[in-house]
């Protein structure tokens, strides 16, 4: 397939994650993508002043999928600067269209001893969770008047209706349950959210809703992550309890994401931010961003079988390879990937 890849590296960790991910791509068998490299983020701001320049985005409109790292920093993060990288992210999935942000979540068994949870607890455990991406608190009118700083929350009923209707679709591909996350006992946004999503659902009479206040789903999901199935939520919310099922899985870094619109074109990006602790060391996890390059062999090229044995390869690595920092071991980004690509050839042999 002659498929175009724009990749968004950015800063800290993105760029070695990002490599990472293009490597394993390149070791998809009898695959040739073309690759473009854009600028994004904080290193954007250095180079043109614009955390999301125009060419990137018109890179990114002509591109079959994009793969991101991370954006920002420490270098980017004076709170009187006019300008912040994680303005030109949001910029840019706003302008790709891409509302619907899946980031799965599974506890590989040899993880489920470095997460927070007893094992008993972590057993069973695969869902998908499906946040809102484009618009909420991240997306509203923001102002400060002296004392007073102002972030307005907005929702319409057509942006509530696509992304759950999204998710009824993957809960009735999937085990049929879905998980509406709200505050809708206070926030009238959320109270749109609730009326919106019980209306979308009766058209899934096969997908059984249940609505859960987003301070009990914090406390839920570490006490019966096993429980749940599809879970959709609005943007901040999302953004927020993914990190925390994050933890469930062992690491911030083995959680990738696939941001979908209404056409075949997706972002995909580990669910990391940019770990300015340890960037440039080259011990970052790449399983993230090598996760989220599987999410888009199969979302966006509609290559399942070569998602599939990038999954895999993946599970191979976690089963028994050596493991980075985060994980516990001492591997290196590098050696971490090229177990994934040992993995991708040696199945490659066996199918031969
Ligand atoms: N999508 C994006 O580009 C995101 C960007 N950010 C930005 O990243 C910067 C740093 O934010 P933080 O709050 O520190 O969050 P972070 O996600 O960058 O890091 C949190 C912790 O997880 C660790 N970690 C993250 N990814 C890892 C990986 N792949 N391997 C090993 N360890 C990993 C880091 O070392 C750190 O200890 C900020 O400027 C923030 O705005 C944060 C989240 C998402
Ligand atoms: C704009 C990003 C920094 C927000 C975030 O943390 C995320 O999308 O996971
Ligand atoms: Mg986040």
């Amino acid at each position: 397939m002659n498929a175009h890849i724009a990749v968004l590296p950015g800063d800290g960790i993105g760029p070695e994650v990002t490599a990472a991910a293009v490597a394993v791509l390149r070791g998809v068998a009898g695959q040739a993508f073309a690759f473009t490299e854009h600028a994004i983020g904080g290193c954007a701001i250095d180079a043109t002043g614009d955390p999301l320049p125009a060419a990137t985005v018109e890179a990114c409109r002509a591109a079959d999928a994009v793969l991101l790292g991370a954006v920002g920093g420490p270098k980017w993060s004076d709170p009187n600067a006019p300008v912040r990288p994680e303005q030109g992210l949001l910029a840019l999935r706003a302008t790709l269209g891409v509302y619907a942000n899946l980031r799965p979540l599974r506890v590989h068994p040899r993880l489920a001893a470095l997460s927070p949870l007893k094992a008993e607890h972590l057993h069973g455990v695969d869902l998908v969770f499906v946040r809102e991406l484009t618009g909420g608190a991240y997306f509203g009118r923001k102002t400060r008047e002296g004392d007073v700083a102002v972030d307005e929350c907005r929702y319409s009923v057509a942006e509530v209706e696509r992304v759950v209707r999204r998710a009824c679709e993957l809960a009735r591909a999937r085990r049929g349950r879905l998980t509406s996350v709200d505050k809708a006992n206070v926030l009238e946004t959320s109270r749109l959210w609730r009326a919106t999503t019980e209306r979308i659902a009766r058209d899934y009479p096969d997908v059984t809703l249940e609505h859960q206040l987003v301070d009990s789903m914090a406390m839920l999901l570490l006490t019966r992550p096993s429980a749940y199935d599809v879970i959709v939520t609005e943007n901040l919310f999302g953004d927020i309890l993914t990190d925390e099922a994050a933890a469930l899985a062992g690491s911030l870094g083995v959680s990738p994401s696939a941001s979908l619109g209404d056409g075949r074109r997706g972002l995909y990006e580990p669910i990391h931010g940019s770990a300015p602790d340890i960037a440039g060391r080259g011990v970052a996890n790449p399983i993230g961003a090598i996760l989220s390059a599987a999410l888009l062999l199969r979302h966006s090229l509609g290559l399942d079988a070569e998602a599939a044995a990038v999954e895999a390869a993946v599970d191979a690595v976690l089963d028994e390879a050596e493991l980075t920092a985060d994980l516990g071991g001492h591997a290196t980004t590098q050696q971490v990937t090229d177990a994934v690509l040992d993995r991708l050839a040696a199945r490659r042999k066996v199918a031969a």
